[in-house]
Parts: C-alpha cells; sequence; structure tokens
C-alpha cells in the first residue's frame, strides 16, 4: 500500500497529481472522490497502511476536521498558479473577479501590481458564503470568476464565463514533500513514543502523570500493580478520584517538587517523588514515581547480603556441633525454643564454650535465617571506634570520615541478627546508646539528624558476672535486664567431661585435611588425661591441643606422652597428677590448686604481662583478670 494518497474531485487534478507524483518518485495513490464520499476513502486508505493523505481546498478541510488519526496535507495555491489562472482568464474577457480565502486573495494584490491592473475580489470565510460572494462580484459586472469549483458552479448569469482556480504540478509537488517530511518526523515520534513506552512498562516504579487539571494522562503498569488497581483503568480520571492523598493538585497549584515523601498510597505504604512539568515557567502538568517502601527495603536487604556476603552470614549448623551431656543438649533446646521469638537473649558462660556458635544457631534456627548475622566483638574495638562502627556516621561527620558516610553494624543487621560479644566490656555510654536502639528499634548515624528505623535481633553475650557488675554499677542495671529477658548459660568444658571424646573425634576429622596425618583418635589413657584437665579456654583450647597432638603424634592413635606434650605448660601440672592416678584426688580441688599454680607460674614467665599470659593461657584478658582476683 502506498504511504502517500492523493484525493480530489477534480478532474484536472488527478492529470496533474500523475505527472507530480511521477517527478518526485514516490509511490503515491491517487483516487478521484466526492464530497460525500471522501472520509470514508480516506479512512480506506488510513486502515491499509497509508501515513498522509493528500488534498486542497474545501474537501482537504473536511478531512483534516474529520476523525482521521493520520495527518492531512493541503495542496497549497501558490503565485505560480494564481498567474496562470489569471492568465487564462484575460483571455475571456476584460473584468475578473475572484472569490475566495483572504491567503489567496493576498496573493492576488501582488500580482495586480505586477499584471498593472485591478481584479474584483470577494473575500470568502466558510463554503457557505460561496452563493453570496458570486452574486456580489455578478453585481460588480465582471466578465469573468476565477474561483474553486465550489463558486464556479452557482454562476448562474450565463454572461460570466468562469475559470476555476486549481493547483498546478509545482504545488502537488511540494504537497508531496511535506508529506513525505511529516512521514519521517512521524515515524522518529513514534520510535521515541515506543523507547519511552518500553521504559514505562520495563520500569518497577510506578510513575503517574496529570495534566494541569490533574487529570490522569501516563500510568505505567508498576501503578496497577502497587496499588492493585484494574490495569487500565485510570487513563483519564481525576487523579484524586484514584489516589487518596495524592498531593499532585498542590505540586500543580504549588509548583514546588516534592521529594522522598513516604505516604500511605491506597494501604499501601510508599515513597513518593512529584515533580511539575513546566513550559516557558508555566506548569501545565506533573508526575509523580513511587516505590513501594517495602520492596525497597528487600532489594536494599538484597544489597546488603551480596555486599556482605563474606563474614555476614551464620557459619554453623547443628551439623558441625558437639555435644550429647544433658547439661549442653538442654541448652541446645532453649536455643531451639527461644530462635522462635524476637526477643533479646542473652548468652553467658566462660571464653571458648561456643557462645558465638551458639548465636549463629540461633539466627539460623530463626525466621530471620535469610537475613544477615552482624558479630561484633565489644572488647576488640577501641571504645571511641565502636560507637561509629555500630551506628555509622554521615559524610563530614568527623575528621576522618569517609566520603559518603559509612553504614553503621545496627543497619547492616536490618532484618537480620547482631550478635553483641563481650558485651559486658561495652563503655558507659554506649550502653546508654545500645539501650536506645533496644527500646526504640531505630538509630542515627553520628552527624546526621535523620531516624533510620531497624528491625534487628540482639543476641549479646559476655563471660562476665553481670549481677556483680550491676552491683559494682560498671554495667547499667536497665540494658541488662533489657538484654537478659532471654538466657543461656552454655556449660564450661569442665561440666560436660564425657563430651571430650566426641568433641575430640570431631576435630580429627576436621582438623585431618590440613594436617594430612592419619590419625585414628587417642589411646584410652590419653583420652582420660584430657578429661582430667580443667580447661579454662574451653573448647577452642582443647581445638588447639587436639591440633597440636595430631602434629606430634607418632603413631596412628595418641597417646598420653604426645598429649603431655601438645599440652605443654598448660598440662605440666597434670604429669604428675598422671603418677598419683588420676581417680583418687578430689576432683574439683585438684583442678583448681593446679590452675591456681599455673596461672601463677605463666604470669612469672611473662613478667606479668597479662595480654601475654591470657594469650598462652587460652583465656581471654578478662577472664584472666578475675581469675586472679579469686586467687
Ligand atoms: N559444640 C561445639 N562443637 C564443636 N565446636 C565447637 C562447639 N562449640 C564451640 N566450638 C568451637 O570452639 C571455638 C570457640 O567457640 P566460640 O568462639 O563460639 O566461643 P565463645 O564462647 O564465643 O568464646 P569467647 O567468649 O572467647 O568469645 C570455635 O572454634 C568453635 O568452632
Amino acid at each position: 500500500m502506498s504511504e502517500i494518497a492523493i484525493l480530489t474531485p477534480i478532474d484536472a487534478l488527478i492529470q496533474v497529481s500523475k505527472e507530480a507524483a511521477k517527478k518526485t518518485g514516490e509511490d503515491v495513490a491517487i483516487r478521484k472522490v466526492s464530497f460525500r464520499n471522501a472520509i470514508a476513502a480516506a479512512k480506506e486508505f488510513e486502515k491499509a497502511g497509508t501515513e498522509v493523505i493528500i488534498s486542497r481546498g474545501t474537501l482537504g478541510l473536511k478531512l483534516i476536521e474529520s476523525d482521521l488519526s493520520i495527518p492531512v496535507v493541503q495542496i497549497p495555491i501558490t503565485g505560480y498558479d494564481l498567474l496562470r489562472t489569471i492568465k487564462e482568464a484575460q483571455k475571456l474577457g476584460q473584468k475578473i473577479g475572484i472569490a475566495d480565502t483572504r491567503d489567496v486573495l493576498q496573493g492576488i494584490q501582488t500580482i495586480e501590481s505586477v499584471l498593472g491592473f485591478s481584479i474584483e475580489k470577494h473575500c470568502i470565510i466558510v463554503p457557505e458564503e460561496a452563493e453570496a460572494a458570486v452574486e456580489a462580484l455578478s453585481k460588480k459586472e465582471i466578465d469573468v470568476l476565477i474561483g474553486k469549483s465550489i463558486f464556479t458552479n452557482k454562476v448562474k448569469n450565463n454572461s460570466i464565463k468562469t475559470v476555476i482556480l486549481t493547483s498546478g504540478e509545482e504545488s502537488v509537488i511540494q504537497a508531496i514533500h511535506e508529506a513525505r517530511s511529516l512521514i519521517e518526523v512521524r515515524r522518529t515520534e513514534l520510535k521515541r513514543t515506543k523507547e519511552l513506552q518500553a521504559i514505562l512498562d520495563f520500569i518497577a516504579d510506578g510513575v503517574i502523570a496529570v495534566d494541569e487539571k490533574g487529570v490522569i494522562t501516563v500510568c505505567n503498569p508498576s501503578v496497577y500493580s502497587i496499588l492493585n488497581l484494574p490495569y487500565d483503568s485510570v487513563i483519564g480520571k481525576q487523579i484524586d478520584d484514584i489516589l487518596v492523598n495524592s498531593q499532585m493538585k498542590k505540586v500543580l497549584s504549588t509548583g514546588k517538587e516534592e521529594l522522598n515523601r513516604i505516604q500511605d498510597a491506597n494501604g499501601v505504604k510508599v515513597i513518593a517523588n512529584r515533580i511539575p512539568i513546566r513550559h516557558e515557567q508555566k506548569v501545565f502538568g506533573a508526575v509523580c514515581t513511587f516505590q513501594e517502601v517495602h520492596r525497597l527495603q528487600q532489594q536494599e536487604q538484597e544489597i546488603r547480603k551480596k555486599l556482605l556476603h563474606r563474614g555476614h552470614v551464620t557459619k554453623y549448623s547443628l551439623n558441625n556441633i558437639v555435644g550429647e551431656s544433658e547439661m549442653y543438649q538442654k541448652a541446645i533446646e532453649k536455643v531451639k525454643k527461644y530462635s522462635q521469638v524476637d526477643s533479646t537473649i542473652l548468652l553467658t558462660g566462660e571464653t571458648g564454650v561456643g557462645k558465638e556458635v551458639f548465636a549463629h544457631l540461633i539466627h539460623s534456627f530463626s525466621k530471620r535465617t535469610e537475613g544477615p548475622f552482624v558479630a561484633v566483638n565489644c572488647a576488640a574495638i577501641p571504645e571511641n571506634l565502636l560507637e561509629s562502627e555500630l551506628f555509622g556516621y554521615v559524610e563530614g561527620a568527623f575528621t576522618g570520615a569517609k566520603k559518603g558516610g559509612k553504614t553503621g553494624l545496627f543497619e547492616l543487621a536490618h532484618q537480620g541478627t547482631i550478635f553483641l560479644d563481650e558485651i559486658g566490656e561495652l563503655a558507659e555510654s554506649l550502653q546508654a546508646q545500645l539501650l536506645r536502639v533496644l527500646q526504640e528499634g531505630e538509630v542515627m548515624r553520628l552527624g546526621d539528624e535523620r531516624v533510620i528505623p531497624i528491625n534487628i535481633r540482639v543476641i549479646a553475650a559476655s563471660n562476665r558476672d553481670f549481677e556483680k557488675m550491676v552491683e559494682d554499677g560498671s554495667f547499667r542495671a536497665d540494658l541488662y535486664y533489657r538484654l537478659n529477658i532471654l538466657d543461656i548459660p552454655i556449660p564450661s568444658l569442665r561440666e560436660r567431661i564425657l563430651d571430650i571424646p566426641l568433641l575430640c573425634d570431631f576435630f580429627i576429622k576436621e582438623l585431618e585435611p590440613g594436617i594430612r596425618r592419619n590419625i585414628k583418635g587417642f589411646t584410652a589413657e590419653a583420652m582420660k588425661i584430657m578429661q582430667s584437665y580443667h580447661w579454662p579456654g574451653n573448647i577452642r583450647q582443647l581445638r588447639n591441643i587436639v591440633e597440636r597432638a595430631m602434629i606430634l603424634s607418632p603413631e596412628k592413635l595418641i597417646d598420653s606422652e604426645t598429649v603431655l606434650a601438645a599440652g605443654g605448660k598448660d598440662f605440666s601440672k597434670l604429669h604428675v597428677l598422671k603418677q598419683h592416678s588420676i581417680n583418687e584426688v578430689d576432683e574439683e580441688t585438684k583442678l583448681q590448686n593446679y590452675e591456681k599454680e599455673y596461672i601463677l607460674n605463666v604470669l612469672k614467665q611473662v613478667n606479668g604481662n597479662k595480654t601475654e599470659a591470657a594469650k598462652i593461657l587460652g583465656i581471654g584478658r578478662t577472664t584472666l583478670w578475675r581469675k586472679i582476683n579469686s586467687l
């Protein structure tokens, strides 16, 4: 189908159009139509794919005003057409009259001055004035009437000759060129509209635009899904009928943008941006983009998880923790029960008993398991740094603050669990801040005034005696009660010596690939030694000694000599014990005495350096401090 079609009732123009089309090289469909069937014919062309209709005169106007959705180009009456027609009229008579619209008559005025004679002119505005125009010109005793067919048809006086004013080849060529440029412009526009449509269809944000009266003109699919509206149901409607409290009318009247506003949109919490659309200082519409807060939080969570996939996920499950003793199993039962609720948990127990392992377990059993697990050792980070680590900061909050600021660990734990190890070491000022986080469920970055709501579960752990700390005022009582909603005391290894063989087997298997020694286990005597030690460093210390014994052992079975060598200074007193037969001595007193002697020995060796001593003993500095105090 031709992209351009010329429709006209004038035979002469059909012929001219054929010649013109040939000269332009365009494939143009040319059809003779009557006034009555012109619109139907144009629609047929439109349906078949024609992109522009060309016509002229009153028929052209009729097509322009019709409901065709493709453009109509008018063939102009050029000065050349006028000149040609006047020359023809001169051959028929002396006094020439013309009836036409103002623009055509203006062209006549220029020609009159060139030709040196005047023409009677009658200006009309609508075709219905044709008859009156002809009558008025007749009264002026003209010999020839120049005009379009609607005028010449109306001449009743036989003495007046007529010449139809029509467009020549040049004018038709001009119209064909115009039609071609229109096609190109429309195609570019269409491409742009399609691109824009694809963007609007694809983006997850809801986009809604209104005109200056608040009538919805654009609405993308996300709007329907976020607001739960039937598809395609809002275009042409008033924004306030669709979105309660849309605030769009306010933006239209003030011309001021509104950014990052959290609001309720038909029951859905969204974060919205609204901006006015301006042209030459005049607001003629507004656009609103919005996102679902819930979705935003989910995405944020995903990003956080991806950025932090190392270190902020749980490492332990029930498969890699060992313990069959009744006490230990009771603690595990508590883990399973408490993990189902969101209340704060306090884990207590000596260093190395597995408090962090328990925290991981609680997280993985809880409904937060897909969220982050953030572990913070409050004793390992200096007090002045801990605040900014926990709460984060905004750019410029203090000298040395990173560009762009920093997300705090509380924020990073959003939708997950934060494990605050060694909570007993938390400075007083931070104790107050932590209490606020627990009570309000929100944090504020250093240097910022904005409050960030967070949804976290707090697990705290300590090997300190909280009741004593609360009593002597070094730990806030209110914070202690807040943390201690649910408590899980984890038994020391000393209290579950029956688990020692199991743990030894477990560590042998775990360490084997790294050490590359085929170790089968411990001799009975060696195991007895392991079970008679008081294990101040608990499971962590046991693991270290098993590793050392595996390396030192000349045989597949680790014997007592190897165990004592692996235990080194830790086990030196046990050597004596072994000679006495371990079962004869009262276990408790025996262990306490050994521990005392042992600690003093180590301290002596390192000239009283407690950090060094704690390292050798396999216990934390605070545990060592407590033990020295009770010597
Ligand atoms: N039940 C268990 N089975 C196997 N290994 C365990 C178990 N409990 C703890 N461990 C191991 O013991 C070591 C110490 O555990 P963890 O760090 O959880 O102790 P902690 O009580 O948090 O110590 P601290 O008070 O010094 O921070 C880790 O290497 C852990 O893998």
